[in-house]
């Protein structure tokens, strides 16, 4: 583990090209920040850097467009079809709350964001929503073709927690995910002063889990994502602390956390941690971020890259060999992942 970092960082290059004995190693490693943190850092993870500093190249580009632009390829209303462009402070990720009440308190500090969503091709229930391509020529064809490395990672890695728990071929985790419907998101959290970030007036992200099963998270030199340290439940597992702490931008390295739908499916041993956006530290900021200089602070604009994964529609969701024994009970229903992740999207929008 990093010295400054709460996420353990795991070099998947012994994974990608290692033994078999490597291979259980970096599983067992992986299985291990899942129980634990809910978020692992990988370096060596196989998809270039190159490539990687190139996607936040064009989300700069697209995001410096006008905005009548931007809105040429607009997110339509509501969360059933998550594709396209939104505005600033127009999505508000929400923390497990379903009822419309919920909803509206947790809207009172606006996200200060704008992104943009894409997802596989192949997907006939949410087509994607682009730019006429003259607008931003190159553009699809770059994200198209990170999302291919993003998918093919995912399955990688699903194949890591396969073995892991050393799950039977009948329910190996890969096969759950043969569709790839998974959503690559651009986001942007303009700058912004830095004492409206201190005094709660906007956020740049609030404090929420991803619903999906894995999410890769890559991020700029800016810092600000804070993750929330778990505790012992006093009944052999994990819960949040209500404490957060920094997590560091890693050179080469990506973030992968645990979503809502894979802690259930393994029956609470892999945590959907808690996490969020603030204010970046204040070595970022040119350690001039305390007291009087406040008000005069800029924080500098993050751009981050995260991709969502989830399971196919029909998977169903029922506790996984290896999660559960005569101690320690399923304590989820099955259910296929379409029914629970239709109900966490349209919490999003309304
Ligand atoms: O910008 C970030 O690093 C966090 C993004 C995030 O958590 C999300 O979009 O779900
Ligand atoms: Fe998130």
């Amino acid at each position: 583990m990093a010295d400054n970092s709460p996420v353990p960082i795991v070099d998947y290059g012994s994974f990608l090209h290692g033994s078999n004995e490597d291979k259980r190693k970096v599983a067992a490693q992986i299985d291990d920040a899942f129980r634990t943190v809910g978020f692992v850092c990988l370096v060596n993870h196989g998809i270039e850097q190159a490539k990687v500093d190139e996607c936040f190249e064009w989300s700069k580009k697209f995001f410096a467009l006008p905005t009548e632009t931007k809105l040429l390829a607009p997110h339509p209303p509501g969360g059933a079809h998550h594709r396209g462009y939104s505005g600033i402070s127009q999505e508000k990720v929400t923390q497990n709350v379903f009822d419309a009440d919920g909803i509206a308190a947790e809207r009172a500090i606006p996200d200060f964001k704008e992104s943009f969503e894409s997802g596989n091709v192949y997907d006939v229930m949410q087509p994607n929503i682009w730019l006429p391509e003259e607008m931003l020529p190159g553009f699809r064809g770059f994200m198209e073709s990170i999302f291919e490395d993003c998918a093919s990672l995912i399955h990688t890695i699903l194949h890591t927690l396969s073995l892991a728990l050393n799950l039977p071929p009948s329910v190996d985790l890969p096969s759950t995910h043969k569709n790839s419907l998974f959503q690559l998101r651009l986001l942007h959290y303009p700058s912004i002063p830095l004492r409206s970030l201190k005094l709660n007036e906007k956020t740049r992200i609030s404090a929420h889990s991803d619903f999906g099963t894995l999410t890769l998270l890559f991020q700029d030199a800016v810092g600000g994502l804070e993750i929330e340290v778990l505790e012992d439940d006093g009944n052999g597992g994990r819960r949040g602390s209500g404490l957060f702490k920094g997590v560091p931008y890693v050179e080469g390295g990506v973030l992968v956390n645990v979503g809502d739908l894979m802690m259930r499916w393994s029956n609470d041993r892999w945590m959907s941690t808690v996490h969020r956006v603030r204010a970046p530290p204040a070595a970022s900021l040119g350690n001039l971020g305390s007291g009087e200089e406040d008000a005069q602070v800029i924080c500098p604009p993050r751009y981050s890259i995260p991709f969502f994964a989830t399971a196919d529609s029909d998977a169903v969701i029922e506790c996984l060999p290896g999660s559960w024994s005569l101690s320690n009970p399923k304590k989820y229903e099955s259910v296929t992942a379409g029914e629970y992740v239709r109900m966490r999207m349209e919490a999003l929008y309304s």
